[in-house]
């Protein structure tokens, strides 16, 4: 069975999805068809934004809109700004959600969307009629029960309150379900902002109980100081945990006694290298100029969150602890990943720990779809027992299978009940 996409577009991390998906179809012992119903998207739209910059210049942003698949629901899944975008990767990113959303027991297919932007480089203006532009350039294929973007690297709330505001004046009504993850003022829900970082947490948190009987006390580094990176360190202090290092593209945050974690919710304005410097400047943190220096770090967990392909072959050996939570989408390569179970060494994936995210927005997204709105600790609470719920789930399954890694688990769980629905739907 081929594992490429065997189209010109292709990618590292395509390829290692792809794989992964194989690999899972053959663990679980589904048919070759199945693969071929996964190997490629439903829907591709690319599109070309106009943005008249502020030195009065148009200048054309190149952005995609990936549908997966929707045997399970409407599609789902965020929207990326990030200069290195391609579409071959966001290819591989709306894969990896059909098979969270899946996982998660969500009523949702998988896509994603990207805009090869550098949002940094923006104003406030022209960051908003980019924002707008592409909402209207994919509004004809996005709808409330149809595909529900969200925020994902270089994206946040305020993007996603100007893309539903758009989208509802070419609708000619409010449709607040359209987007998620929305500033509660806009029918968001204010546990969004940090579900995928609490996610992580309690994900973190509860393999801890597993392996070593509690979190308490255990060390821990964080890659990438964005929305999930931050909220991830804050909840592990919450939690118990000790985060002795954090980090962002401009380097690294290091206090061996730990970081006091209670001031990421104190600056919240901050962006992630800011965050990085105040932890030196507010207390007492080292700064280590070189960001990579964050892998080697001699911790019990280490968490990436920041971006895919960061743990590889050529880094891997450099990784001192015992357990690794994926909070971003594909941080691991197959063949780092190998190696660290050659070592003992266990990594959560991302489909089971970076899920916090997308199952807060099916959250806001029933309380949009019904106009009723549960308060922040309700929500919190749902939130907080599926992932409780997702991680016993994987976790039981692989003691079961004792040569599989804890990925293999939650993709055959993901594929099982895909494969079903699209049997009892006649797909395949
Ligand atoms: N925002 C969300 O709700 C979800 C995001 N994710 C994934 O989590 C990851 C992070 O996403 P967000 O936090 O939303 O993005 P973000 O844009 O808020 O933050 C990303 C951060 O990573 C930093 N970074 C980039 N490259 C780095 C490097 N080499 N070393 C250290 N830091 C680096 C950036 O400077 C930035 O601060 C991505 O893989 C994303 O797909 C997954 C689930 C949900
Ligand atoms: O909240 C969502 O709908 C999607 C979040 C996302 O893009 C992700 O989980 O990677």
């Amino acid at each position: 069975m081929a594992y490429t996409s065997g189209a010109y577009i292709t990618s590292a991390f395509l390829e290692n999805t792809l794989y992964t998906i194989k690999r899972g179809i053959e663990l679980a012992g589904l048919p070759v068809e199945f693969y071929e119903a996964l190997a490629r998207p439903k829907r591709i739209l690319i599109v070309s934004i106009p943005v008249r910059l502020d030195n009065g210049k148009i200048q054309y942003f190149e952005g995609y809109r990936v549908q997966h698949c929707d045997a399970l629901g409407p599609f789902k899944g965020g929207i990326r700004f990030h200069p290195e975008v391609t579409l071959a990767d966001d290819i591989a990113l709306a894969m990896l959600m059909t098979l969270k959303n899946s996982l998660a027991g969500l009523p949702y297919g998988g896509a994603k969307g990207a805009v090869r932007v550098d949002p940094k480089k923006l104003s406030a203006r022209e960051l908003e009629e980019l924002s707008r532009g592409y909402a209207r350039a994919i509004a004809p294929l996005i709808g409330d029960v149809v595909d529900i973007p969200a925020p994902d690297v270089g994206t946040n709330a305020q993007i996603m309150a100007w893309m539903t505001d758009e989208y509802s004046k070419i609708k000619g009504h409010n449709t607040p379900g359209v987007f998620t993850s929305k500033p509660p003022e806009l029918w968001g829900n204010p546990v969004r902002e940090y579900a995928t970082g609490l996610g992580v947490a309690v994900t973190t948190r509860e393999m801890a109980k597993r392996l070593w009987g509690g979190i308490e006390g255990k060390t821990v580094a964080v890659q990438g100081m964005g929305n999930v990176g931050r909220w991830t360190a804050y909840w592990i202090g919450k939690l118990g945990g000790r985060v002795v290092a954090v980090s962002d593209i401009n380097g690294v945050a290091y206090k061996k006694d730990g970081l006091d974690t209670s001031l990421i919710a104190e600056n919240r304005s901050l962006s992630g290298p800011s965050l990085v410097e105040m932890f030196v400047s507010k207390n007492g943190a080292e700064h280590i100029k070189n960001p990579d220096a964050i892998f080697s770090i001699d911790v019990d967990v280490l968490i990436p969150a920041a971006i895919e392909n960061v743990i590889r072959g050529d880094n891997v050996g450099l990784v001192k602890a015992r357990l690794v939570v994926e909070g971003a989408n594909g941080p691991t390569t197959p063949e780092a990943e190998r190696e660290l179970y050659k070592r003992g060494v266990v990594v959560v994936p991302d489909i089971l720990a970076n899920a916090g995210g997308v199952v807060m927005s099916y959250l806001e997204w029933v309380e949009n779809l019904q106009w009723y709105f549960w308060d922040e600790e309700e929500t919190r609470k749902r939130l907080e027992a599926i992932m409780v719920n997702n991680v016993a789930k994987v976790y039981n399954r692989w003691q079961k299978e004792k040569e599989w890694t804890m990925r293999d688990a939650a993709i055959v769980t993901a594929l099982e009940r895909i494969y079903k629905a699209m049997k009892t739907r006649g797909w395949i």
